[in-house]
């Protein structure tokens, strides 16, 4: 498929999927879900330009885990936790979200901001290499959510998706990357990461095993469920 060609990549806003008006809409609607700590981690990630997948996306994630009943989640990159937050929210009392994040400064904030929230018991919070964590970390999931630097999305869709049990969910964020997969001249931020986004989407949606579909809210969540025999 031809690509658009675009003269302003350079502000690659442009080819946000859904308007700013309509999200600002979509998130009135979500205001109910306030909650202080929830406030709290969204100003700090204004303050600090710090990438969380904020609260559209954030409902829509403990949303499709309550629908698929999930009690086990793996995540891949947890910042300080705000998508742990509402992974957390879905698995109830007795389910496990594990976090994985390189800074071990993420950890000791989530620790803060999931404890005032009453959810931390819930979480089992790893500092270092994401992927090496999953790998030292038995047994199948029912959601393994990606969040890592983007060059390395192929490698870890192709660790996780064995390990998401059948009606399960493989869930990652920014395979939109602000317009770049669907531009011909793009400006990257980071060498190399609009390929690795585009040859995740790819081998994902060519994946015999698993049906997918992306929502265009905010940069693009891609959700790909594991088919059940
Ligand atoms: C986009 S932020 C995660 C935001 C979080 N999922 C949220 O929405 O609140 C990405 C985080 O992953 C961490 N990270 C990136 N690549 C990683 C890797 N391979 N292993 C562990 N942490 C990684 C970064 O330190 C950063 O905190």
């Amino acid at each position: 498929m031809a690509k658009i060609q675009s003269p302003t990549i350079e502000n690659p806003d442009i080819l946000l999927p859904v308007n700013p008006a309509i999200e600002q809409y979509m998130r009135s609607l979500v205001k109910k879900t306030d909650h202080p700590v929830l406030i709290e981690m969204e100003a700090l990630a204004k303050q600090k330009n710090f990438p969380i997948v904020d609260r559209l996306v954030g409902t829509s994630l403990e949303v499709l885990a309550k629908m698929i009943n999930a009690k086990r989640v793996f995540e891949f990159g947890s910042g300080y936790g705000y998508s742990a937050y509402w992974f957390a929210r879905a698995v109830g009392a007795e389910g496990r979200v594990v976090c994985t994040d390189g800074n071990a400064a993420n950890k000791v904030k989530a620790e803060q901001y999931l404890s005032s929230a009453g959810l931390w018991d819930r979480i089992d919070f790893h500092v270092g290499y994401a992927q090496e964590i999953f790998l030292q970390t038995e047994g199948v999931f029912d959601i393994c959510y990606n969040d890592v630097d983007k060059g390395e999305y192929p490698n870890v869709w192709q660790m996780a998706k064995n390990r998401i049990r059948p009606g399960g969910l493989y869930i990652a964020d920014n395979v939109l990357w602000h317009g770049r997969v669907a531009i011909e001249n793009f400006t990257d931020i980071v060498s190399g990461w609009t390929e690795a986004i585009l040859t995740h989407n790819e081998l994902i949606f060519n994946d015999p095993e698993f049906d997918a579909f992306i929502n265009p809210t905010r940069d693009g969540v891609i959700v790909a469920r594991r088919k059940v025999a």
